[in-house]
């Protein structure tokens, strides 16, 4: 694993996830940072062993723990593809220690992420449902198309992910939804429909639809369709390798280095706002 003296030492959260295994490649592979050490569930059975050897190779003096202070006291970032329940209690190590704490974990409630915002006020937290530069570029476009269409295009976010993926819509789709509903001068949360079943009646003009389809290996495809009468436009993203993710959050360890307490995201990170 490679090291430099201007190297940033990292922390990976949930190591043996899809997304931990990807970082674990990404930083490895990288010069300006490096691996210290790596977090596993309470009782996982990587917990206690070296991250090498867990991995079915040498051994690499890279510790995984259970016991997080232990690791995240002598690092620089923290990269967290958990659970929202693991990013929560993380934040308040993060918080006393001042590692830049770098979140991609979705699924989390309005009430979670107000907690997030004020472990903010000790430290860098840089939080994305998605950390690819695509999507957020994609925002960006989502945001201009609808703020350009009036509510004769209807708008309806589709989401596509691997069987195993536990919450919906994903934070990607939410990211999209917020930003067509910004484009449009309205709050997502008045506008958003979520769960069509049964006799739904006619669609509600202006309403912001999400579906989400399960199934497969999917890494994550996202559309935003409007619909008017006579046309459509779909605004597409595919990710074929969750590379592109954790080489967003990488980028995101980096850049928060030194900027001081706040809750930023990746537009931040990308110089996209
Ligand atoms: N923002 C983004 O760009 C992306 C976000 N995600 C999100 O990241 C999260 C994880 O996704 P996957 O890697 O596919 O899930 P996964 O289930 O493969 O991995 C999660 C890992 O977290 C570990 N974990 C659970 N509690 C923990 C704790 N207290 N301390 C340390 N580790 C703990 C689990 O044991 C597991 O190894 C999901 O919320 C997913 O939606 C996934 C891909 C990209
Ligand atoms: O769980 C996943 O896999 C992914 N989750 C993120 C989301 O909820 O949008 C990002 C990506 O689509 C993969």
């Amino acid at each position: 694993m490679t090291q430099t003296t201007d190297s940033t030492g990292i922390v990976i959260m949930g190591g043996s996830g899809r997304m931990g295994r990807m970082l674990i490649d990404v930083i490895t592979a990288s010069d300006s940072a490096h691996i210290i050490g790596v977090t596993e569930a309470p009782g996982h059975p990587w917990a206690g062993r070296d991250l090498g050897e867990a991995l079915g190779g040498a051994a690499s003096g890279v510790p995984v723990t259970d016991q997080a202070l232990d690791v995240v006291a002598k690092a620089q970032a923290v990269i967290d593809f958990t659970t929202p329940t693991a990013t929560l209690a993380m934040s308040k190590v993060t918080a006393q220690t001042g590692a830049v704490h770098v979140v991609g974990t979705t699924g989390m409630t309005a009430d979670d992420i107000a907690a997030l915002d004020r472990a903010a006020q000790e430290t860098t937290i840089v939080r994305a449902g998605n950390m690819s530069l695509g999507v957020n570029l994609l925002t960006q476009i989502v945001r201009q198309v609808a703020a350009a269409l009036d509510d004769d295009y209807d708008i309806e976010v589709v989401e596509t992910h691997h069987r195993h993926k536990v919450d919906a819509p994903s934070g990607t789709a939410l990211m999209l939804g917020e930003a067509a509903a910004a484009g449009r001068g309205v709050d997502l949360d008045t506008v958003a429909d979520r769960a069509r079943d049964g006799i739904t009646g006619a669609r509600t003009r202006g309403s912001i639809g999400f579906h989400a389809l399960r199934g497969g290996d999917v890494v994550g495809d996202h559309d935003v369709i409007f619909a008017a009468d006579g046309e459509r436009i779909t605004l597409r993203h595919q990710a074929s390798d969750r590379s592109v993710f954790a080489r967003g959050a990488l980028k995101a360890a980096l850049w928060g280095q030194g900027k001081g307490p706040g809750a930023f995201d990746m537009l931040d990170v990308l110089g996209l706002r």
